[in-house]
């Protein structure tokens, strides 16, 4: 459930409240002092009466967002679970401790009852308070969805309830009485939480949102408790605990200090990871352009339609992060100059030297390699290359669903880089394998909740136009594959985007609801632009303004298909039924006509690649020379086609 939220947001596009740093860490560490506080100073019914009156106003404002409500919402969950059952298990442990083991025989079927009784008394108690949280935040105003996306924190927090209660049934053994039971369990709740919350952290680092409340939460909240009780029973020395006691409030305030800085130097660190610094950006500007000198050079680039040119590229500026000056991509071959700073409305996308790599433990994989393009508006662009090119990883970086290393995407004017969030309300993503769908959702569910959760919706009815009266109340996972991705597209346009971002969508969908898909998108988005990646050709030949390949993270070649395909207007396809002679290949060379001669003996049609200059039909000559003569049964000719130049373009470069 968790991944399925992680993919709905960044499928969708709408303006679902990103991770704002600065507030979040303000209100992360006012938290953390307070529940730290709390835990120290007072009685467990004030404590949570006192997060509860807190923390509700601010999880409910919408303006804290999505994160800071989810992390607050955290903060009191994690303390109805940590002290509230604990009460109770407190009871059980005394009628144990102080000998009525007759009562309560803790082996065997009864442990098991008694931590099903654990369990269950605190799923109760989240689910009560999860109910009354939704009642409140309702009557108040808050957004459905940002309690339905705090629903996915049950689980975790049913699980911690799970290791405190294993651990109660530990600490129990070793303890002769009530007394010690209580101090132990204080100290081992808290280290408890150390080694999983750091081992989340350490997993968790691919979604950074979620990290932050592990990674800092817990941990600090744990070690300052134990550190505590540590002292309250006595586990230091008796002068270092004299000293304690005697400078109790002077401790505490350094001890809160100390975890202040903990917070903040966490936050800080994860803040560089999730918004890279402008120093940062810059500092690798030097290397971009030798990657851009050396790319120049490269067979992939050389063969390319589209490049930058190095002095142009040189003009480039980047300041505080936004791009400024003229911005100029353009057309070695056919000088035609695209300037994105005439382009007054600044409409359209302008990928600017975008890399990203993934770095796993074994090797770096570069995705995307410096890739300049420039989409205009209302423009319908494919974006074309084999599986593993780099297409889904670009499409991503528009949306800003995963960091870049390097360069900038501006979107209608605006970088992704200083204005992300207004960025992600103008584009519309739908990634591979219809990850914005909910399995148990009804087609009628996912428009309300797309719908619901959209700052700018659309007045399109979608249920009409995309035909799916009839498969309104299905759940999605009773959809086909075809009907998925419908649904899919129709919730990326329910925020009604300017920049469609469709990946792959019809893959896995017959030609004639392709046909239809494409219709009704070119229908819907006249005034939309469009970047569309896929792996059908025809699709791409049919539908697409222009086209870019990709290949091993570099765009080779960008242009409209026609002029991609006129790139080998020289080159022929034949078909020949029937072996030729070797002689043949000879006499068409001397006559600078290169035919490939890679024939196979015993095989009927032979494909053969003939390159000529003016001089064609000599080679129609000789081939109709060889048909008459009955050398060959017979042969056909056929011009360059789109995919072929695929293939070329494939083989080419690897
Ligand atoms: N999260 C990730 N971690 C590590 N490597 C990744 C990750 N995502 C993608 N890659 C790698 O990056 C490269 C580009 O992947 P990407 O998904 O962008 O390709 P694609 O062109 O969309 O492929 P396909 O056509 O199969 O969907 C691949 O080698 C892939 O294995």
């Amino acid at each position: 459930m968790t991944n399925e939220m992680e993919n709905s947001k960044s499928n969708i596009g709408i303006s679902v409240d990103m991770f704002t740093s600065n507030t979040f860490k303000g209100l992360f560490v006012l938290t953390g002092v307070f529940a730290s506080f709390l835990s120290t100073h007072m009685q467990i019914t004030s404590k949570l009466l006192f997060i509860t009156i807190i923390a509700m106003p601010l999880a409910i404002q919408e303006k804290f967002g999505l994160y800071q409500g989810f992390t607050l919402m955290m903060t009191m969950c994690f303390s109805f679970v940590i002290f509230s059952p604990q009460l109770l298990y407190f009871q059980f442990a005394k009628a144990r401790i102080e000998g009525r083991k007759d009562v309560l025989a803790f082996s065997g079927l009864s442990k098991f009852y008694w931590h099903l009784t654990w369990n269950l008394t605190t799923s109760a108690l989240i689910f009560i308070q999860y109910l009354v949280l939704l009642i409140v935040g309702l009557i108040l105003g808050a957004k459905f969805c940002t309690f339905v996306s705090w629903l996915t924190y049950i689980p975790i927090l049913l699980l911690l309830s799970l290791q405190v209660s294993l651990l109660c049934d530990v600490v129990q053994n070793f303890c002769t009485s009530m007394e010690h039971f209580e101090q132990f369990f204080g100290v081992f709740t808290q280290l408890f939480f150390v080694l999983p919350s750091l081992a989340g952290g350490f997993f968790l680092d691919k979604i950074p949102k979620l990290v932050f409340p592990f990674l800092s939460f817990i941990p600090a909240f744990s070690v300052m408790n134990a550190i505590s009780t540590g002292f309250d029973i006595g586990y230091f020395n008796k002068s270092v605990s004299s000293i304690y006691a005697d400078n109790y409030l002077v401790i505490q305030l350094i001890m809160q200090i100390i975890y202040i800085c903990i917070l903040l130097y966490i936050s800080l660190l994860l803040d560089k990871s999730l918004v890279k610094s402008t120093s940062k950006i810059e500092s690798k500007q030097t290397r971009t352009v030798k990657q851009t000198e050396k790319q120049l050079q490269s067979k992939a680039f050389n063969f390319g339609v589209e490049q930058m040119n190095l002095d142009t590229y040189n003009r480039y500026q980047i300041q505080n992060s936004k791009l400024h000056g003229d911005i100029v991509l353009y057309n070695s071959n056919n000088n035609d100059v695209l300037n994105y700073s005439s382009n007054q409305n600044k409409t359209g996308v302008l990928i600017y030297n975008v890399s990203k790599s993934y770095k796993s433990s074994k090797k770096t994989i570069d995705a995307n390699k410096n890739v300049n393009l420039l989409i205009n508006n209302n423009e319908i662009f494919g974006v074309l290359g084999p599986n593993g090119s780099g297409k889904t990883t670009l499409c991503k970086a528009v949306m800003m669903a995963q960091t870049i290393d390097s360069g900038d995407i501006v979107v209608n004017g605006l970088s992704i880089r200083s204005d992300f969030k207004e960025v992600q309300k103008k584009i519309g993503i739908c990634l591979q394998n219809d990850a914005g769908l909910f399995e148990e959702l009804t087609v009628i569910e996912h428009l309300l909740f797309y719908k619901a959760i959209c700052t700018n919706p659309s007045e399109i009815d979608f249920l009409a136009q995309f035909q799916l009266e009839e498969h309104k109340d299905k759940r999605a996972k009773e959809l086909s594959g075809g009907w998925k991705r419908r649904l899919s597209v129709a919730c990326a346009l329910q925020n009604n985007p300017d920049i469609l971002i469709l990946d792959e969508i019809t893959s896995g969908v017959d030609a004639v609801a392709r046909e239809e898909l494409w219709k009704l998108l070119k229908e819907i988005c006249r005034d939309k632009t469009i970047i569309a990646t896929t792996h059908t050709l025809h699709e791409a030949q049919t539908y697409f303004d222009r086209v870019a390949f990709i290949m091993n993270g570099q765009i080779v070649c960008c242009g409209k298909v026609d002029d991609i395909t006129n790139l080998y207007k020289n080159k022929i396809c034949l078909e020949v039924r029937g072996l030729l002679p070797k002689s043949f290949f000879a006499e068409m060379k001397e006559l600078e006509i290169i035919v490939e001669d890679n024939q196979v003996v015993g095989q009927r049609i032979q494909m053969l690649e003939a390159q000529c200059q003016d001089n064609v039909e000599v080679l129609f000559q000789h081939l109709n020379e060889f048909q008459e003569h009955k050398i060959i049964e017979s042969f056909s000719i056929t011009q360059r086609q789109f995919d072929q130049v695929f293939y070329e373009l494939i083989r080419v470069c690897e």
